[in-house]
C-alpha cells in the first residue's frame, strides 16, 4: 500500500424504519474522497406562497476528507477491491495488517466485515483472495494458515470457535507480546471452509436488539489469520492479519440502553475510548503511546543551517549503519553457511553410525536365517534317509541287516531330537534379533526421511547406504544357495552311488537267473519295467529345462528377511526339486543293460541340413521290438543313412534308440558306407511314421548310446556306425544339435572312422568281457566259471 494506513467511509442506505420516520440524511457524499457531515440546509422555500420554517439548530456542515468514500449503492466487493485487496500484497511481503470497522450502532459494520452468505463481507473476500495468492506462490513457498475468532465482551475475551462461559486469559510477554492463552487456532485451507467457520463463530457472538439495531453486536469481534510462510531457501516469515468488527459506538440515549445493555454500552464505549485515545495520540504525536510507535516530529521553527547539520549527521549515521549492516549480514551468512555444513555433517555421522549398528544386526540376522535354512534342509534330508532306512529294515529278510538297522534307530531319533532342539533355539534367536533389526530399520528410515527433508542433496548418500543393505541381502542369498546346493549335492552323490549299486546288483541277479533260464516272465516284466524307469532318468539334457530349473533354484534359496517366521515354507518346493534329482541314476553303470532305451521326438531341420542316422549294432534283434521292423530287414540295418530323405516340411519324426546317433549335416552329401541302402532307410522311416507321429519334442540332444546285449556266438561284423566312446563319455552326452554341425570332411572322417573295425573291435571286446551274456555252446563253461568267480569275490 502507498501509505501504512488507509481510512475509508461507507454510507449505508436508509433502512425501512428511517424511511418510515422520514429521517433526515445527515451525510452528504460530495465525491470519492469528501463527505460533509450535517450539511447546510437548502435555502428556505415557499410552499403555496407560505415560507416554510427554518430549523432552529445551525447545521454543523463539517467537511471530511478520506482515502475513499463509498455511497449507499457500493457493494462489499467494491469495498474489498479498494481496501483489503491492496493490503494483501503487503501481508504477503511479511507485514502484519489490521482492519477495523468503526461506527455507530447500526451503521453497517457487521454487514461490511462479515456480511451474509448472499453478500459475503470483506473478511471472506479477503481470505478468498489470500488463498488464491497462497496457491499462486506454492511453487517456491510453503504456507500454513490458521485462524482464530474471538470476541471482547464486557472487557473479557471469549473464543467464538470454542464457546465457553469462562473468559480466556490475556497474557503479555517480551517475546510474543500480548497473547490469549488457550485460544483455538483452526487450520483452514479454503475460503469455503472459512465461511463455515465465520458462520459458526457468529452464531456464538453476543447480539442483542437495541433501539438502533435489532441485531446489534454487543462485543468487538476479532478475526485473526496467522500465516507461516516458508521459502525454499528456508527463510521463514510469520505474519498476522486482523479483521475487527467493533461494537457500535453509541449514546445510551440513542440506543435506549438500560440494565445489562447499559453496562455493555459502558464497556463498549470504554474500550472504544481507549482505542480512540490511542489513535488520537498517534495522530497528535504524543510522546507516550501505550502500544508501539516511534515519534517522528520535525520542529518547523528550526533554521535551515540546523537542517543541513542534522541531515549531514543523519547521512553519516546512515553510512555507518549500512557498513555495520553489510558486515553483520556477511558474518551472519557465513555463520549460516557454517551452521549449515555442520548440521549436514551431523546428519551424515548420525546416519552412518545408525547404519553401522543396523548392518551388524542385519549380518547377525542373515547368519541366523542361513543357519536355520541349512538346518531345515539337513532335518528334511535326515527324515528322508530315516524313512528309507526304516523301510529297508521293514523289508529286509536278513535278520542281521534288520537287527543292525533296528539298533541304529535310537541314534536316528537322538539326532532328530537334537535337530528339533537346535531349530527351536534358532527360531527364538531369530525372533529376538529380528525385533531388534526391525526397530533399527524403522529408526534408520526416520533418520533418512528427516535428513532428506532438511538436506535433499543427501539423497545420493542415503541411496548408497540403501544399496549396501541390498548387497548384503544378495550376498546372503548367494551364500545360502551355495550351502544348500552343496549339501544337496553331497546327498545326491550318496544316493546316486547307492542307486547305481542297487541297479548293478539287480542286473547281476536278474541276468544270472536268466542265464540259467530261471527268470519267470513276471520277473522279466518287472525287471524290464525297472530298467525302463532307470533309463527314463538317463541324463539327457534339454536346453529349455535347464533354464526352467534355474527359477526353482532361485526360489528356494532367496532370503526373505522381512518375514522371518514363514521363511521355511519354501522348503516344500525344495523337496520337490531334490526328489527329482535323487531319482536320477548314474547311468555309467547301466550301460550294456536291456532293454533298449528309446528317445522319441521330432528333429526340425534347417534349410541346409539333412540327417544321417547311424547304428553301430551288429545285431538289431532287440530294436525289432521298438521299431516293429520285420526281422529279415532289421538284420540289414546296421547302418542307416537318411540323407536326402524327403520328409514333409523337413521334419523327421524319430524314434532314436540309444544305439543310434543323429547327425545333422549341411547339404553336402556324406558318402554312404558300403552297407547302407536307401531301401532299408525308407522301411525304417515308414515304421517311425506309423508309430511315432505324435512325438512332439523339438531339438533333442543326442542320447547316450547304450549298446544292446550282444550274442557272443554272433560274430561282430566290421560295420559302420557311431562311436561308443562318444556315448560312454559322460561329459559329451549333453551336446546340443548345434554342436554337431561339423564340416562335410569332418563328418565323413567321423563316419568312416566309426564305420570300420575300431568300433567293431570295441563292441567285440565288450561282448567278450560281458560276464552276464547268455551262455552259448562255445563259451558256457567259461562264462559260468567267470560268473561264479565274480560272485565269490562279491
Ligand atoms: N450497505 C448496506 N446495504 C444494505 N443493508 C445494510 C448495509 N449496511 C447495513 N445494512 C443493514 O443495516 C442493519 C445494521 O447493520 P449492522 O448490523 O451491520 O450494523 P452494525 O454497525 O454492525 O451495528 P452494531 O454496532 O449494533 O452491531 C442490518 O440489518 C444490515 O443488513
Amino acid at each position: 500500500m502507498p501509505g501504512n494506513i488507509k481510512v475509508v467511509v461507507r454510507v449505508r442506505p436508509t433502512n425501512e424504519k428511517e424511511k418510515d420516520q422520514n429521517n433526515r440524511i445527515v451525510v452528504d457524499v460530495v465525491d470519492d474522497h469528501v463527505v460533509v457531515f450535517d450539511p447546510k440546509e437548502d435555502p428556505p422555500f415557499y410552499f403555496h406562497g407560505a415560507k416554510q420554517p427554518i430549523p432552529k439548530r445551525a447545521n454543523k456542515d463539517l467537511k471530511f476528507v478520506f482515502d475513499h468514500v463509498y455511497t449507499h449503492d457500493a457493494t462489499n466487493y467494491d469495498i474489498f477491491e479498494t481496501t483489503t485487496k491492496e493490503m494483501l500484497s503487503s501481508l504477503m511481503e511479511g507485514y502484519n495488517c489490521s482492519v477495523f470497522a468503526y461506527g455507530a450502532t447500526g451503521a453497517g459494520k457487521t454487514y461490511t466485515m462479515i456480511g451474509s452468505k448472499e453478500h459475503p463481507g470483506i473478511t471472506y473476500l479477503t481470505m478468498e483472495h489470500l488463498f488464491y495468492s497462497i496457491n499462486s506462490f506454492e511453487q517456491d513457498r510453503e504456507f500454513d494458515a490458521r485462524v482464530s475468532y474471538i470476541e471482547v465482551y464486557n472487557e473479557n475475551v471469549y473464543d467464538l470457535l470454542k464457546p465457553s462461559s469462562t473468559p480466556l486469559q490475556i497474557r503479555e510477554d517480551s517475546k510474543y507480546g500480548v497473547t490469549v492463552a488457550g485460544l483455538t487456532l483452526n487450520n483452514i485451507r479454503t475460503a469455503r471452509e472459512l465461511l463455515n467457520v465465520l458462520e459458526d463463530g457468529n452464531k456464538n457472538r453476543k447480539q442483542q436488539p437495541t433501539e438502533a439495531n435489532p441485531d446489534s453486536s454487543r462485543s468487538h469481534a476479532v478475526f485473526q489469520v496467522y500465516i507461516k510462510m516458508k521459502f525454499k531457501t528456508r527463510v521463514q516469515i510469520r505474519m498476522k492479519l486482523s479483521m475487527i468488527d467493533l461494537a457500535g459506538s453509541e449514546r445510551a440515549s440513542a440506543t435506549a440502553s438500560i440494565g445489562e445493555r447499559l453496562s455493555e454500552s459502558t464497556s463498549i464505549n470504554k474500550s472504544l475510548l481507549s482505542l480512540g485515545n490511542c489513535i488520537n495520540k498517534l495522530a497528535a504525536g504524543i510522546a507516550y503511546i501505550p502500544y508501539s510507535c516511534k515519534k517522528n516530529i520535525v520542529d518547523g521553527n528550526m533554521k535551515l543551517s540546523q537542517y543541513v547539520k542534522i541531515t549531514e549527521e543523519l547521512k553519516k549515521k546512515v553510512k555507518e549503519l549500512e557498513a555495520k549492516l553489510s558486515l553483520s549480514s556477511v558474518t551472519a551468512m557465513k555463520k549460516l553457511d557454517l551452521n549449515w555444513d555442520k548440521r549436514k555433517r551431523e546428519w551424515r555421522s548420525r546416519i552412518e553410525s545408525e547404519e553401522l549398528a543396523f548392518g551388524v544386526l542385519e549380518e547377525r540376522l542373515l547368519s541366523v536365517m542361513r543357519q536355520q535354512r541349512v538346518l531345515a534342509l539337513r532335518q528334511r534330508l535326515r527324515k528322508l534317509t530315516f524313512s528309507h532306512v526304516a523301510e529297508l529294515a521293514h523289508r529286509s529278510s536278513f535278520e542281521s541287516i534288520n537287527q543292525t538297522i533296528t539298533e541304529d534307530l535310537p541314534r536316528h531319533n537322538r539326532i532328530t531330537e537334537h535337530y528339533a532342539k537346535h531349530s527351536a533355539l534358532l527360531e527364538a534367536t531369530l525372533m529376538k534379533i529380528w525385533t531388534e533389526w526391525d526397530t533399527s530399520r524403522k529408526r534408520l528410515k526416520q533418520l533418512y526421511d528427516a535428513a532428506l527433508a532438511e538436506f535433499p542433496d543427501l539423497m545420493d548418500f542415503v541411496e548408497k547406504l540403501k544399496q549396501k543393505s541390498e548387497v548384503r541381502h544378495v550376498k546372503a542369498s548367494d551364500e545360502l544357495s551355495y550351502r544348500l546346493l552343496s549339501i544337496e549335492n553331497q546327498e545326491l552323490s550318496a544316493v546316486t552311488d547307492y542307486n547305481s549299486e542297487m541297479i548293478a546288483l539287480v542286473k547281476k541277479l536278474y541276468l544270472t537267473l536268466k542265464g540259467y533260464d530261471k527268470a519267470p516272465p513276471s520277473l522279466t516284466a518287472e525287471y524290464t519295467e525297472l530298467m525302463k524307469k532307470a533309463a527314463a532318468a538317463e541324463k539327457i539334457s534339454w536346453l529349455d529345462d535347464e533354464i526352467e530349473n534355474k527359477k526353482d533354484i532361485k526360489y528356494f534359496s532367496s532370503v526373505d528377511i522381512k518375514k522371518p517366521s514363514i521363511s521355511l515354507d519354501c522348503f516344500e518346493d525344495l523337496s520337490k526339486i531334490l526328489d527329482i534329482k535323487t531319482k536320477s541314476y548314474d547311468l555309467r553303470n547301466i550301460e550294456n543293460l536291456e532293454p533298449l532305451n528309446t528317445l522319441q521326438g521330432t528333429i526340425e531341420l534347417q534349410n541346409n541340413e539333412s540327417i544321417i542316422i547311424m547304428n553301430d549294432s551288429p545285431e538289431i534283434i532287440n530294436s525289432e521290438k521298438a521299431f516293429n521292423i520285420p526281422k529279415k530287414k532289421t538284420k540289414e540295418m546296421n547302418t542307416v543313412n537318411v540323407e536326402n530323405l524327403d520328409i514333409d516340411n523337413k521334419k523327421l519324426p524319430l524314434v532314436m534308440t540309444n544305439k543310434m546317433e543323429v547327425w545333422i549335416k549341411p547339404t553336402a552329401k556324406v558318402q554312404p558306407t558300403a552297407l547302407s541302402t536307401k531301401r532299408e532307410l525308407n522301411d525304417k522311416t515308414e515304421t517311425f511314421d506309423k508309430q511315432q507321429n505324435r512325438a512332439k519334442i523339438l531339438k533333442p540332444v543326442v542320447g547316450r548310446a547304450i549298446p544292446m546285449r550282444r550274442h557272443a556266438a554272433q560274430p561282430a561284423k566290421p560295420v559302420g556306425g557311431f562311436g561308443s566312446t562318444v556315448s560312454r563319455d559322460c561329459t559329451s552326452v549333453t551336446r546340443t544339435i548345434q554342436a554337431k554341425k561339423l564340416t562335410a570332411n569332418q563328418r565323413n572322417a567321423a563316419v568312416n572312422e566309426r564305420s570300420v573295425g575300431l568300433k567293431a573291435l570295441r563292441a567285440r571286446e565288450r561282448i567278450q568281457s560281458h560276464p552276464y551274456s547268455r551262455p552259448t555252446a562255445s563259451n558256457t563253461s567259461k562264462r559260468l566259471n567267470s560268473h561264479n568267480k565274480e560272485n565269490n569275490n562279491n
